[in-house]
């Protein structure tokens, strides 16, 4: 028997007894990306794909005793509201958020109204929710719902942004507003919180069962932030697992039916690209196609790439950090002619002008970098590029620019560089590379000798490092090993 415990992710929220949308799509959705579900039904909804026969709101007396009974089996990882159809709902939950012993994680979908335009939640309720705002981790209302929820006409993509900003100055910590329903080419959302702003598009899924949205949407933000995924990576795996259950969904008798997520994302069709700024920019970088990257030391001197080609390595990256002006050009210049000499692909990381300016083979961009890099001038002028990664957020950001290779680090624990990452480990570089599968992949941290034959058996095309080579007693002799393990590890295709 498995002792692993799951986390705990409570539905509150109404039960809709045709199974297409709440309670029931929270707990289906909750179960399938790896958590334990417990409900705290708010209203029995007696309804079908056609119309609401009934709303039965819960009694108090039902509401305290479910709460009651979970409160027993200890407080949850994270909470998703949906339905909130009485003022006495609503103030259960916000005393007992108040007297929870540490703050939970809580996902809030506005359900105002049903698709059909039934309204659920009353509006003496919606008057009252600004008091559960300042408890909101993120609020994930459709344009309609942000419009009756700020009282102000959504017609803009700026209306969008003001609007979801007003909500973060009423308390809540973060937004995402669902575009699902805005007239554009692409299914974008908008997020926002204190920290961050940013777009996640898909494209449009052509289904007609497509019930049950939002309840999946925010039951897999709650459960990815249950499982201790940051808000930003917990926005991503939602829009995911939304997408997913989107490409699952069925009729039910015919009628229009409901998502289905069956698993924790596995899938690249199902990763939203993400912008800054509402429009999706088409990059056109060279693709590595089949090329093996192979070993890929990061260097500092162009002094290096001399010693290093030499041995027969066919990629290397110069990463300058304490040169400027005059002194990093001629590096640069210097590190492309030898590059040349040898037929070997050099990425200047960082220093992206001077790349374009030398013609060197392509750039290396970390995310921080991506803010400021001119993309379109890399790519018009035929660079490869390649994106450092380390979490959903940064992959899906990375997927909108479609860059020639991704890098996935630390793998292991590294000196070389202070990050706030902990380490993917062999098992996350594999899910990785399985996820994103048309991206050849570039492995980076802590690789070494002795953890290179790992490395090279998940079949990533490029192993690169900083340290095991150039801090190594001797360089030459640990390369020539090190590329001779990877030959011998690397699966055959
Ligand atoms: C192959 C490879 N992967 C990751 C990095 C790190 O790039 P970045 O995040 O921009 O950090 P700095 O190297 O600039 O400190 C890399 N350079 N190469
Ligand atoms: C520069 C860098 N970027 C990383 C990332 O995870 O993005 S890890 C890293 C340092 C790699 O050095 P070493 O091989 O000595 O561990
Ligand atoms: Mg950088």
């Amino acid at each position: 028997m498995s002792r692993q415990t799951k986390p705990m992710v409570w539905s509150l929220a109404g039960l809709d007894n045709s199974g297409l949308a709440g309670q029931l799509a929270d707990v289906k959705t909750i179960q399938a990306l790896g958590a334990h579900a417990c409900s705290v039904t708010t209203a029995i909804t007696a309804q079908n794909s056609q119309r609401v026969v009934a709303i039965n709101p819960s009694t108090t007396e039902q509401l305290e005793s479910q709460l009651e009974a979970l409160r027993e089996l200890g407080e949850p990882n994270a909470i998703k509201v949906g339905l909130l159809p009485s003022i006495n709902c609503l103030e259960l939950l916000i005393d007992f958020l108040e007297q929870a012993e540490k703050s939970i994680p809580l996902v809030f979908d506005p359900v105002i109204e049903t698709s059909s335009g039934t309204q659920l939640m009353p509006d003496e309720v919606i008057e009252q929710l600004y008091k559960l705002l300042p408890l909101v981790t993120v609020i994930t209302p459709n344009i309609d719902e942000l419009a009756r929820l700020t009282g102000q006409d959504t017609k803009s993509i700026e209306d969008i942004e003001s609007q979801a900003k007003t909500l973060i100055d009423w308390g809540v910590g973060s937004v995402l507003v669902k575009g699902g329903h805005w007239p554009s080419e692409r299914a974008s959302d908008f997020f926002i919180n204190r920290n961050n702003k940013f777009w996640l598009h898909s494209d449009r899924k052509e289904t007609d069962n497509s019930r049950g949205t939002g309840c999946v949407l925010s039951s897999a933000i709650a459960t990815s932030l249950a499982l201790n995924y940051s808000i930003e990576d917990a926005v991503v795996i939602g829009k995911m697992a939304l997408n997913q259950g989107l490409r699952h969904s069925y009729p039910v008798r015919e009628q229009k039916g409901p998502l289905s997520v069956k698993s924790w994302p596995i899938d690249e069709q199902d990763m939203p690209q993400l912008t800054k700024q509402y429009s999706l920019s088409e990059y056109y970088f060279p693709s590595l196609e089949k090329q093996i990257l192979g070993l890929y030391p990061v260097v500092d001197s162009a002094e290096w790439l001399e010693r290093l080609l030499p041995l027969g390595i066919t990629t290397i990256q110069l990463r300058v950090k304490d040169l400027k002006g005059d002194s990093l050009e001629s590096e640069i210049q210097k590190a492309v002619a030898i590059s040349r000499q040898y037929n070997a692909r050099l990425f200047i990381n960082d220093h992206w002008q001077l790349a374009i300016k030398y013609q060197a083979y392509g750039v290396h961009l970390g995310q921080e970098d991506l803010d400021d890099a001119d993309l379109a001038a890399i790519s018009q002028a035929g660079l490869y590029l390649g994106v450092s990664t380390h979490c959903f957020y940064e992959v899906a950001r990375a997927h909108a620019i479609k860059p020639s290779y991704l890098a996935c680090g630390p793998v292991y624990h590294t000196d070389s560089k202070q990050m706030p990452w902990i380490p993917h480990g062999i098992e996350n570089l594999n899910y990785w590379k399985n996820l994103m599968q048309s991206y050849p992949w570039v492995a980076i941290g802590g690789i070494n000798t002795d953890r290179i034959a790992d490395v090279a058996s998940t079949g990533v095309s490029g192993i690169a490092m900083i340290s095991a080579i150039t801090k190594a007693h001797n360089p030459e002799q640990t390369a020539t090993n090190m590329m001779q393990l990877i030959e011998q590890h690397r699966p055959r295709v």
